[in-house]
């Protein structure tokens, strides 16, 4: 306790005495709240000690890295040193920009040439490691030495999904509270502006707090904290912390770490609060911009804020971003569709007219990192929703504004069938599949309610990882859930999960299909991609008798950018082709009739390699009813009685039949293949 605190402390005693019968509890309360950690910890955080050799205070733990020495022990607690050998180097580092990128690489780079024998990585935290734990929690063998390279954003971006992964972990009680002790040692070098976040508490802010959290994990700090402004003296900075960390990692000699001991706790917080607080970062910073504070106190970020880079990435992509958290982009099917070119499998599957469908998400985050998805590398992830959160009225209104300022580019493109054109401007389908993960909007259903009401279907996809949503979501036309894999180690491979869970989430949504949720036209989508999920037919027979969907959508993964530096791994070696896609659709078949489910496959779309394989109550005297009423659908919704999804169903026309020449493409309309296409055909 400092003197000023005891001087006002003893002041308010003085005058609390004054009360003649509350003269004894009064004081007795005041000097058991100074001496609480409450009042402790506001006179510790005072305190700037940016000594890198100490740690916060935490319990005493077994030092496991094989060179540690005890020094000594003082009141404070203990002090190591801790040697140098050559351990391995991972150098992680997190980039939206590529300037954090450089100059991981940099340090890499500089590191083989000062010491060619030495193992060492780098690794993006976003794009090459698909499960934090194997790097944050279980640590890889020979005690790595780790070096983080992390710039800093106020707006949303990855970084902030690693440092709530880290905090979680400091507050997990089922996780050793030291899992970084066998760590060697580590540091973290921060990239900013400090032109324009020139702050003490935004300057570099998320490299503090990484460099705080690390500490706290059990992480021993090997070189002090690095700040970098990108534009002042940037190159000579860099170089600067460069060579200095990389001679102190190569000299070998031993550093000193200093641990609190937690047997004379009282004492020790009492004289010692100068030493405690290395970190003047709190959790509250993680979030520190200045809009609303939610429940917790906590200060939330917008999801896509407009001077974002995730916004510059998903703008460049085409996409609208409505609101802070939403998206809409024009599908190349309703561009086809209003060419007359076709329409998407939807159409040949359930009657989706494409040139009158909106793709649209109301949350761009998504709780995996599919392989085969069509996002790039920035997009926001998480796996609880810490944003600020938009009306649905604004929602609807600013993805419909979207999708119509699309359509009306299309009027001078050749071959735009007028009437279609037209059409087009009355949106009849919504499809929430785009990015994201629809369902971890909080306003979901009021979001399908405002749908509902202009008459307009929806199509909802969802990741089997919500299933709390899963069990509230009210009526949709159709309900999605993609599964991915037919086994736990393949969807930890091919979703990449955020989720520790992920496998007994979905489970647990299967279970809400078959049962809360029984009711809904259930749909499974499958996502086939060669090499990371077309064997295991057992394993998704066993998820379709546990979920029993009405339908299940097997597509063959379509190919959408190399994975040079945007998170997605596959090439054209994981794209099945048409024949590879069939074998597996008769097979799974196979397999749900051999277990008397009864399926058969109804339709394909030979075009988009997509197959459907439906319950046989679709199959009404010899014919296929996976198509939709959807007029049927409004009414019986506006009806307020319950129904299921044998109350709006349609007949499929046959050239949307397995099997049929047409193979699913529309006759109404003219196939067009690119020029290219067609002369590598010829
Ligand atoms: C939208 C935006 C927000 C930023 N916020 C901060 C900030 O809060 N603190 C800071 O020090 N730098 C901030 N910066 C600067 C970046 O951290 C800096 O440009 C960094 O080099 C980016 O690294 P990268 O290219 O690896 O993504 C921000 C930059 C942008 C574009
Ligand atoms: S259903 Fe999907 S693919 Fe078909 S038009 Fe709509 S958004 Fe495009």
């Amino acid at each position: 306790m400092n003197s000023e605190s005891i001087t006002v402390s003893l002041a308010v005693l003085f005058l609390i005495s004054i009360y003649g019968k509350f003269s004894l509890f009064f004081p007795i309360l005041l000097i058991s709240l100074i001496y609480s950690p409450f009042f402790k910890s506001i006179n510790n955080n005072n305190n700037n000690n940016n000594d890198f050799t100490t740690v916060r205070k935490r319990k005493v733990r077994k030092i496991i890295a094989p060179s540690v020495k005890k020094l000594s022990k003082k009141r404070t607690g203990d002090i190591y040193t801790v040697s140098t050998p050559n351990t391995p180097i991972y150098i992680f580092y997190s980039s939206l920009t590529g300037t954090s990128k450089r100059i991981a690489q940099q340090i890499f780079n500089q590191f083989k040439i000062s010491n060619n024998e030495l193992e060492i990585k780098i690794l993006s935290i976003d794009d090459d490691i698909d499960d934090l734990d194997d790097y944050f929690i279980k640590i890889p063998n020979g005690n790595p030495r780790y070096i983080l390279v992390l710039p800093s954003y106020e707006t949303d971006s990855p970084i902030d999904y690693f440092l709530e992964f880290l905090n979680e972990t400091n507050n997990d009680f089922r996780i050793d509270k030291f899992p970084l002790n066998s760590l060697t040692g580590f540091t973290v070098v921060g990239l900013g502006d400090s032109e324009s976040w020139g702050g003490e508490k935004e300057f570099c802010y998320q490299a503090s707090i990484a460099d705080n959290l690390i500490s706290k994990l059990g992480g021993r700090r090997m070189f002090p904290l690095g700040k970098i402004c990108v534009k002042n003296d940037f190159k000579n900075v860099a170089d600067g912390w460069i060579n200095r960390m990389i001679d102190v990692f190569n000299d070998n000699e031993p550093f000193l770490f200093e641990e609190e001991d937690d047997n004379d706790d009282k004492e020790d917080n009492e004289s010692n609060s100068s030493d405690k607080d290395t970190d003047t970062w709190e959790m509250e910073d993680l979030n520190k911009s200045d809009e609303l504070p939610d429940d917790n106190g906590l200060e939330k970020k917008q999801m896509v804020a407009k001077d974002s880079p995730t916004y510059k990435s998903l703008t460049k992509q085409g996409y609208t971003v409505v609101g802070s958290h939403s998206g809409v982009k024009i599908c190349r099917w309703t561009k086809a569709a209003l060419r007359g070119r076709g329409f998407c499998y939807k159409y040949a599957f359930y009657g989706i007219n494409s040139h009158r469908c909106m793709e649209t998400t109301p949350a761009l985050s998504c709780s995996n990192k599919c392989v085969f998805c069509w996002r790039h590398g920035t997009n926001p992830v998480g796996t609880t929703w810490r944003w600020e959160v938009d009306k649905p009225e604004l929602i609807l209104k600013g993805a419909l504004e979207g999708h119509y300022s699309k359509i009306k580019q299309m009027r001078g493109v050749p071959g735009v069938i007028s009437k279609r054109f037209d059409e087009a401007f009355k949106v009849r389908h919504c499809a929430l599949s785009l990015v994201g993960e629809p369902i971890f909007y909080p306003y979901i259903n009021e979001f399908l309610e405002m749908l509902h009401d202009e008459e307009i279907s929806s199509f909802l996809v969802c990741n089997a990882q919500h299933p709390d949503q899963l069990r509230t979501l009210s009526k949709v036309t159709q309900l999605y859930v993609s599964i991915d894999a037919g086994s736990k180690n393949e969807l930890k491979i091919v979703d990449r999960p955020l989720f520790r869970d992920f496998w007994e989430r979905m489970e647990e949504c299967l279970d809400i299909l078959r049962t809360i949720q029984k009711n809904q036209r259930t749909v499974f989508r499958l996502t086939l991609v060669k090499g990371f999920n077309m064997n295991e037919i057992q394993g998704y027979a066993d998820l379709v008798e546990r979920g029993l969907p009405s339908l299940i959508e097997i597509k063959g993964a379509t190919f959408c950018g190399s994975s040079d530096g945007n998170g997605n791994p596959l090439t054209m070696q994981n794209i099945p082709f048409y024949e590879e896609c069939v074998k597996f659709v008769n097979k799974l078949n196979e397999e749900l009739n051999r277990r008397g489910l009864n399926y058969g496959i109804s339709a394909e779309h030979s075009h988009s390699c997509c197959f459907l394989i439906a319950n046989e109550k679709f199959l009404i005297n010899g014919e296929w009813y996976t198509h939709i009423d959807y007029e049927k659908f409004f009414q019986l919704l506006k009806s307020g009685k319950e129904f299921n999804e044998m109350d709006y169903i349609a007949k499929t026309p046959k050239w949307a039949y397995f099997g049929s020449k047409e193979g699913g493409f529309s006759p109404d309309d003219v196939r067009f293949i690119r020029k290219q296409k067609k002369e590598s055909k010829e």
